[in-house]
Formats: structure tokens, C-alpha cells, sequence
């Protein structure tokens, strides 16, 4: 069945590598991206807003090549699609923009044609092409996401966020991709660094699954990636090392960077004095950023209706 009226998507960020959670934990945001897809009789993309400048608009889009490979494995013939996107996700700042086009592609694509494929088989195309599950699975599932991935299947378990955490990103004004800041981690860790990093994954995940708020600053540190990406973003170091003392929960670089993530107790009355901390330690590094207060996002891709037409504004087509 072919909804040729079309579908309209709603995909929430992510923060990836939560913590020590590297290529494993991920967490859904309240920052969106929308993908509405159509059949059409010819080809077209509509891009909406500043942050999808420069995306290509032909078929060699990741977002029509994703949707055609839904349309292969469900034995469906759509080759032609009217595509629309907007997003207020940043591109390559470390908040998922790539993960979500792709869930928004496939889980578009599959409502389109009247959902024949289960949320596992979007997630295992997902991981496929983002080659890790943190961003695409928090994406997807909404809330908070562990997950493996054998290079076939990629396995989760989801965890609904916990009611008191809030989020506070710094996004810097710079652009860091993550093929770049995957290319600075080594090819092998010691032995020590591994328990490091596998015994406060194991603490956060506990923790966030039981809203022990009082184990995060415990559990939130990684000796994976944040020690060799931390060149890349000057800065870094001394806002992790210091985010609890100014009122943070916990600290982590979210993704692949350059974006900086702390959590936070909903009522928390020190809010003001950790924004003033970030905004003050990355203007000393020459780092202008802008913050942003968040909300872990429960809810994973959806349908929406006419309703949140608002990002297909002509005025914001680029
Ligand atoms: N709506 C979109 N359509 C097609 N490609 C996209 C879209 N959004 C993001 N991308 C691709 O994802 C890239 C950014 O991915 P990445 O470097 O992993 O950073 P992040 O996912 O953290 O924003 C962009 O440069 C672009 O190629
Ligand atoms: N686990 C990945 C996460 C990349 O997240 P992004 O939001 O920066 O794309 C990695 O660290 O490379």
C-alpha cells in the first residue's frame, strides 16, 4: 500500500558516546529534523533553512538512496519522490544530523509504503550505514539507548530518561565531522583504560535506568575518545574536569564533537553559574559557542500531521 498523499517525519537529535559509552550509549534530544516524503512524477527535494545549504537535491541524496533501499527489501517500486527536509539540528557539531536523515529516510520510506519493515530491520539498515548504534538508536527509539552491533544486527535496550535530568549543549561555532575525529583514535587501548571505560558504562547505564542522579558524576568519564579528541576542541578538558564543581550532574563532548554536553537536575539553582563556567572557559579558548538548555527527547522518529508544517516555511528555501 502506497500513502500517496505522502508522509511527513519528525526526527529527534542525539548525543552519542554518552559519557563512557563510546559507539554504544545514546540519548535523544528535543531538536528536530523533518523529512516529508511524497511519490512523485519526477524527482525534486525542497531544503529548507541555512543548516541544509549545500545538501545535494538529486538522486544522489543519502536521503533518496536510503529510501530506494527500503523500497528494495519490501519488493516496492517508488523511484520517483518529492523529498521536503528541514532541520534545526547543526551539522557536524556532534548532535547526530547524519543519524537523523537516515532514520528519518528509512522511517519515512517505510511509512510511505505502509510499514512492512519492523523498527529492528530500520535499525539495522540505520547502523549499516552510520556504522555505529548510539546515534541512529537514540534517534529512532527516542529516550536513552545501549545497543551492540555484530556488523549484521545491531541489538538495544531502551531507557526512558530519567524525569529530573535536563541537558545543556555549548555548540561551538565551529565545524568538527566525525570522519575526522574518528581518524585521531588509536587503533588500541591498554588494558587499563579498558576497565576504565567498561566499568562506568556499566555504572551509567545502571543509573540512568534506576534515576540514581547522585552515581553520574561517578560513572561519566571516558578514556575512548575524549582524551584524543580533546585537541580539537580547545577548552575541553578543564569544562569536563570542572562541569561538577559548577553545578553539572556530569559532563561529556557529545558525539564526535565539537559540542559539549552536561547534565543537569531539573532544579538545579545553579544553572546561571555552570552557563556562565562554559561560556567564560571557551571564550578564554577563543571558542564561541552557543548554549542551549534541552530535554532528553522520549519519543524516537514519529509521523506528525499538518500541523507542524512550521520548518516547510518558502522563505526559509535554500
Ligand atoms: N538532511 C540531510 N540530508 C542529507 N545529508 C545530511 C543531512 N543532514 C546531515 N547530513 C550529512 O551528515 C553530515 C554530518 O554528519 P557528521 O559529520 O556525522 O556530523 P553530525 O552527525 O554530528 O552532525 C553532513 O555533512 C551531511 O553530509
Ligand atoms: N560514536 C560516534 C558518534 C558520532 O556522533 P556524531 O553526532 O558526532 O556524528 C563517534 O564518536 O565517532
Amino acid at each position: 500500500m502506497i500513502r500517496s498523499e505522502g508522509v511527513r517525519i519528525k526526527v529527534p537529535a542525539s548525543t552519542a558516546n554518552l559519557g563512557p559509552g563510546f559507539d554504544t550509549l545514546g540519548m535523544a534530544l528535543s531538536l528536530f529534523a523533518w523529512i516529508e516524503m511524497k511519490p512523485a512524477e519526477r524527482t525534486v527535494f525542497h531544503l529548507y533553512g541555512e543548516e541544509l545549504r549545500g545538501i545535494p537535491k538529486d538522486k544522489s541524496n543519502l536521503v533518496y538512496k536510503l529510501a530506494q533501499q527500503v523500497f528494495a527489501e519490501a519488493g516496492v517500486a517508488v523511484p520517483e519522490l518529492e523529498i521536503s527536509m528541514a532541520s534545526d539540528i547543526p551539522l557536524t557539531r556532534g548532535l547526530g544530523s547524519s543519524a537523523s536523515a537516515i532514520v528519518g529516510a528509512l522511517y519515512a520510506a517505510n511509512e510511505l509504503i505502509g510499514a512492512p519493515l519492523s523498527m529492528e530491520k530500520l535499525f539495522d539498515m540505520a547502523t549499516a550505514v552510520e556504522k555505529h548504534p548510539d546515534n541512529v538508536g537514540a534517534s529512532l527509539f527516542g529516550g536513552i539507548v545501549s545497543a551492540v552491533w555484530d556488523g549484521e544486527r545491531a541489538v538495544h535496550l531502551r531507557i526512558e530518561p530519567p524525569a529530573e535530568l535536563q541537558v545543556l549543549v555549548a555548540i561551538p561555532s565551529f565545524w568538527l565531522p566525525t570522519e575526522q575525529a574518528r581518524k585521531i583514535l588509536p587503533d588500541s587501548l591498554s588494558m587499563k583504560d579498558v576497565v576504565f571505560n567498561v566499568s562506568r558504562a556499566s555504572l551509567l547505564t545502571g543509573a540512568l535506568a534506576s534515576g540514581r542522579l547522585d552515581l553520574i558524576a561517578a560513572a561519566m568519564q571516558d578514556r575512548i575518545h575524549q582524551p584524543y579528541r580533546a585537541p580539537l576542541i580547545p577548552g575541553m578538558e578543564q569544562i569536563l574536569a570542572e562541569a561538577c564543581s559548577h553545578g553539572a550532574l556530569g559532563a561529556a563532548l557529545s558525539g564526535a564533537g565539537p559540542t559539549l554536553l552536561a547534565l543537569v537536575e531539573r532544579n538545579s539553582d545553579r544553572r546561571s553559574e555552570l552557563e556562565a563556567f562554559i561560556q567564560r572557559t571557551l571564550g578564554e579558548h577563543g571558542i564561541e559557542a552557543k548554549l542551549l538548555w534541552l530535554e532528553p527527547c522520549s519519543e524516537g522518529a514519529s509521523r506528525v500531521g499538518a500541523h507542524e508544517a512550521a520548518p516547510f516555511a518558502a522563505g526559509n528555501l535554500v
